[in-house]
């Protein structure tokens, strides 16, 4: 579970999380949605501790980043860029790598390492260097490194960014898996349709603040609006950012 507390950074001139709090549940997909510049990644930041904030805390099953960075860190998987793997490292080097840095030894690196890679059904693509993979087979080996220390919270920043159709919806299944098991999934979009079909709760955000939270639905009953587009429209009052 990630309880996110009173959050508040201001950067430069912007006030980019402004008291802002929510939490994310252990078998749920929570979605943090907000325009552009709303605050997302600097509230997920925030979170995984690569940033302090003026005010506020985040905990992680328990762990303050502020206070236990170390022990609140090995709860939580940061799923990466796709596209930026180290190339000339095969699935398997790659993911034992994390696995350590994580804080296993060589040999529970080998074993979680394996059986991640039969869990994402990797076996084929294994021991072949990630140069020239598809976008599918990088998403797959950036998912298994998140996910490789059996982290309870995995936090995706805009997991969809840039890959295809077929990816996208490997990337669903795996995350709908994940939350079946009990883990606590959250992430950030401005993808409408991603968010209704994927989250069962919904954080609206907008100018780093809490706008509203709930449902899908409860969000458009909230604002009596059939879609969760036109809820957003209402609550935040723009339609920027909104991609199709
Ligand atoms: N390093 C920085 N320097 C200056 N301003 C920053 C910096 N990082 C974030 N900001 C500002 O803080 C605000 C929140 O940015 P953030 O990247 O968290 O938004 P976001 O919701 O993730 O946006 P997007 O959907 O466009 O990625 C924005 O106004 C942004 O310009």
């Amino acid at each position: 579970m990630i309880k996110v507390e009173h959050l508040t950074k201001t950067i430069g001139d912007v006030n980019a999380l402004q008291d802002f709090s929510f939490s994310a549940e252990n078998g749920q997909i929570t979605g943090l949605l907000g325009p552009n510049g709303a605050g997302k990644t600097t509230a997920l930041r925030s979170v995984f501790g690569m940033l302090k904030p003026d005010h506020g805390d985040a905990i992680i099953d328990g762990f303050s980043i502020l206070q236990n960075p170390m022990q609140a860190r090995q709860q939580l998987g940061l799923f990466p860029d796709p596209f930026g793997l180290y190339e000339r490292l095969t699935p398997r080097e790659y993911i034992e790598y994390f696995a350590q840095l994580n804080g296993m030894n060589k040999t529970t690196a080998k074993q979680a390492t394996q059986q991640v890679l039969e869990l994402m059904k990797m076996q084929e693509i294994a021991d072949r260097r990630c140069k020239g993979f598809s976008q599918g087979q990088r998403m797959k080996t950036a998912l298994a490194q998140a996910i490789v220390h059996k982290p309870n919270n995995i936090v995706l920043d805009e997991p969809t960014r840039g890959l295809d159709v077929m990816s996208t919806k490997m990337l669903r299944n795996t995350l709908n898996q994940l939350k079946h098991q009990g883990h606590c999934i959250l992430f950030s979009s401005h993808v409408m349709h991603e968010v209704s079909a994927l989250c069962d709760k919904v954080i609206v955000m907008n100018k780093g603040k809490l706008i509203a939270q709930g449902s899908p639905d409860e969000l458009c009953q909230m604002t009596n609006q059939s879609c969760l587009e036109d809820a957003f429209f209402k609550l935040t009052g723009t339609d920027e950012g909104i991609a199709a």
